[in-house]
């Protein structure tokens, strides 16, 4: 490809399909780790052991007999080296870099499985991972090309790097004190994901590279966890921008390397409140990318890329260019599932192909944008349809000239399942081209022009938004709008300059504003969550863990109807499931939520899938619930181990006692041990025993007996038994938050 051109800056765009390269690597075992634990081997293809691995296998789940193997483009053992993986995997993407094509290396797995130690790797020499690797060739390849040109060209490395850590986007080059509480916005520009006010930092030397890297992973967020003892709690991200200019000729290309946080299985880590709502933002990310990589292996006409700021940054099969994705394994068998959901995953994501398109040269002078200065992450191309692709290849200036005429954003995804199967076997396989610069001759499919391409999205693209628009697509349409509006303001408030002085009273103002909208957010966002997890839960049968989550929205969307319909009809089923004894079949957890599931489980196999949920369907711990919604501590969080949320603008209020007693009676679990206690107390109506009740006293208990007996008007008689603690805390001068103060005083038998 390319060969024989005098200088890459005379290159026209070229489009090649390629897919994304996956290559597994099997960290060594710990200290910790037992040798007879490891169940998870590198082999070459049909189990030969001589050749280079390509093939990771691993017993099933379920029958030790029985073992998976999945196959990817490169396979690394527990003895590879830092260098080979770079020579292997990521030198050839170099060549490309300098020849216009946008790269994208990432390390996907689960925590602790090696992703920051290839990625950043250690201090020595021996020890550094792809980042810095990567840096010290491009420096040489720069120096090489100034060389040879004798100065002709010159060649400017400009560095961003940037973390989202809880779904926000912090710029990693700029210290922690300067941070908003909202991050930095991301907007789309033409067909890129762009940060808005990312610094971007001219870079000179490999020197000067590792200052600022490493000033600028302190800054990242890590923490120690029970299963890494520098575990990253972000997605960090770091982008290059190489810049050649010979004369008027500009080209640009960014090489992005990113560190994905691992997703965490949280029963195993032991996480605190604050690492578990990181951990839950991880693991939400995590599962949006691998929702995404299903609704591309499908076709689906919505791919959900706007559900985390991860997924849209990473635009997977969206970016064109060169994609490698290091898919890194633990070998021991306390990971077991763990590995299975990320062999599954990564296997779906190696059938995804994309557009390897280059970038256009910029003639100085000349109207076409360049990048923008205020920021950006991953340079997509423009995305457009393949046909105009190729006909730039022959077209030249002309095509490019009419760009402006074509469709804002159409793009072109491809899964490897053809539409018509028969087509499949028609199409020979031409194993002699190779459709990628990255691919393998043995593992080259068909190239773009005999492939039966897919076409996405063309006919949306054309005439502005269809009739027969779906709402998810005007939902996505309306939110892209306002993100963008958002950006924009932020990307103007950014470059007008000069800044006239504002009071610090203004800035207290505008900092307690910010904080405010933020909270709103922040809580909208939760509700939606909690709705995402309830989705979740009943996607995979768990209905009483779906009842919970949706029961916790409520709280955020109390006027829903849909909402409030779905929990009717959960209750019914779950009453249903109980009357008929299924209930105990249903798997069900304390652990309810999103942080306690693993992202691509949904793709695991049928076999395994249910192993791993814990069957718990009594209702024999509720008291310990029930007392954890009593006690729920500051931040909302009822304990440190757990997930289970109280909005903070219900907190304390009569409304939320009451939200918690009828979301208690809601999940239909039978009275707890105190409340049947409570609930005998009162209906015996004797003074001298309600008084006892913590926040009673004697007066109080008087008058609940006079209103339990139904008050001046009634007859005296006393005969209505209170069966419940919402009925009770509907009595006149009962409140909710006094029912549930006279229940949490008495000690559950
Ligand atoms: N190939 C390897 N050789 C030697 N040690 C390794 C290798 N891979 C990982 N390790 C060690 O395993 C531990 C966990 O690795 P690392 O922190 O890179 O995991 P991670 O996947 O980035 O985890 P997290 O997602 O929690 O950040 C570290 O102590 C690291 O040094």
């Amino acid at each position: 490809m390319n060969s024989g051109r005098n200088s890459v800056l005379n290159a026209k765009p070229v489009a090649i399909m390629g897919g994304i390269r996956v290559v597994a690597r099997i960290r060594p075992q710990q200290n910790s780790e037992l040798e007879k634990d490891c169940i998870v081997s590198a082999t070459g293809p049909d189990g030969d052991a001589s050749s280079q691995p390509t093939v990771v296998r691993i017993p099933s789940f379920k029958n030790e007999n029985e073992a998976f193997s999945f196959q990817f483009s490169s396979v690394y053992d527990q003895a590879s080296t830092q260098q080979a993986i770079f020579d292997n995997e990521i030198t050839p993407t170099i060549k490309h870099l300098f020849n216009g094509f946008d790269v994208t290396i990432f390390a996907y797995g689960v925590t602790g499985t090696g992703k920051t130690h290839t990625m950043r790797g250690g201090k020595s020499l021996a020890e550094r991972g792809i980042i810095p690797r990567l840096l010290s060739s491009t420096y040489r390849r720069c120096r090489k090309i100034e060389k040879d040109s004798a100065g002709a060209t010159s060649v400017g490395i400009t560095l961003s790097y940037y973390e989202i850590y809880n779904d926000k986007v912090f710029d990693l080059l700029e210290a922690p004190e300067k941070r908003t509480m909202s991050g930095l916005h991301l907007r789309d520009n033409g067909g890129k994901t762009v940060v808005v006010g990312l610094t971007e930092r001219p870079c000179k030397s490999l020197k000067e590279f590792e200052k600022i890297y490493d000033e600028a992973n302190v800054n990242r967020s890590t923490s120690a966890t029970k299963l890494n003892a520098h575990s990253s709690r972000s997605h960090a991200i770091l982008c290059f921008k190489v810049t050649m200019t010979t004369g008027d000729d500009v080209r640009v290309s960014t090489a992005s390397a990113i560190d994905l946080a691992g997703s965490e299985d949280n029963r195993r880590t032991d996480n605190g409140k604050e690492r578990l709502v990181e951990s839950a933002s991880i693991n939400k990310s995590l599962f949006v990318l691998a929702k995404c990589v299903e609704a591309i292996s499908q076709n689906q006409a919505r791919i959900p890329y706007r559900e985390s700021k991860m997924t849209r940054i990473l635009s997977l099969g969206q970016n064109n260019g060169l994609t490698v994705m290091i898919l890194n394994l633990a070998p021991s068998r306390s990971y077991h599932l763990d590995t299975i959901s990320s062999l599954n995953f990564a296997n779906r994501t190696k059938k995804i192909e994309i557009r390897e398109l280059e970038n256009e040269p910029i003639t100085k002078g000349c109207s076409r944008a360049v990048p923008t200065s205020t920021g950006a992450s991953m340079h997509r191309q423009p995305l457009r349809p393949l046909a105009s692709t190729i006909h730039n290849t022959t077209m030249g200036a002309k095509a490019s000239s009419k760009q402006e005429d074509k469709p804002a954003k159409m793009f072109s995804v491809y899964s490897d399942r053809p539409r018509n199967p028969s087509m499949a076997t028609q199409v020979p396989r031409d194993t002699t081209k190779r459709s990628s610069p990255l691919k393998r001759p043995s593992e080259a499919g068909p190239s773009a022009f005999n492939r039966p391409a897919k076409r996405r999205s063309l006919d949306r693209g054309r005439g502005g938004p269809s009739r027969a628009m779906s709402k998810e697509a005007i939902e996505d349409m309306i939110e892209k709008k306002v993100t963008d509006l958002l950006a924009t303001r932020a990307m103007d408030h950014a470059s007008a300059a000069p800044v006239p002085e504002i009071s610090e009273e203004v800035q207290r103002r505008l900092e307690l504003l910010e904080k405010k909208i933020d909270g709103h957010d922040d809580e909208r966002e939760q509700g939606l969550t909690f709705l995402l997890m309830a989705k979740q839960h009943g996607a995979r049968g768990e209905n009483k863990s779906a009842l919970r989550m949706f029961l916790l929205a409520r709280d955020y969307f109390p006027d829903n109807a849909k909402l409030a319909s779905k929990i009717e009809r959960l209750q019914g089923k779950l009453q249903d499931q109980r009357r008929t004894g299924q209930g105990s079949a249903e798997p069900d957890k304390r652990m309810t939520n999103e942080e306690s599931r693993r992202p691509g489980e949904e793709v695991m196999d049928s076999d395994d899938k249910n192993t791993r949920v814990r069957h718990d369907d009594s209702c024999a711990n509720d008291d310990e619930y029930r007392a954890g919604l009593e006690g729920t501590n500051e931040d909302g969080y009822d304990s440190a181990d757990s997930f289970r949320y109280r909005t903070k603008k219900a907190k304390g209020s009569k409304q939320a006692a009451a939200n918690r007693i009828r979301r208690e009676e809601d999940t239909g679990c039978p009275d707890s041990p105190r409340t049947k206690q409570l609930l005998g107390i009162i209906n015996s109506r004797e003074v001298e025993k309600i008084r006892l009740l913590q926040g009673v006293g004697k007066k109080r208990a008087e008058a609940m007996v006079e209103a339990l007996c139904g008050g001046e008007e009634g007859d005296g008689s006393c005969q209505v038994v209170v069966s419940s603690l919402a009925q009770l805390g509907n009595v006149r001068g009962i409140s909710f938050k006094t029912v549930e103060k006279m229940r949490s005083g008495l000690m559950a038998s």
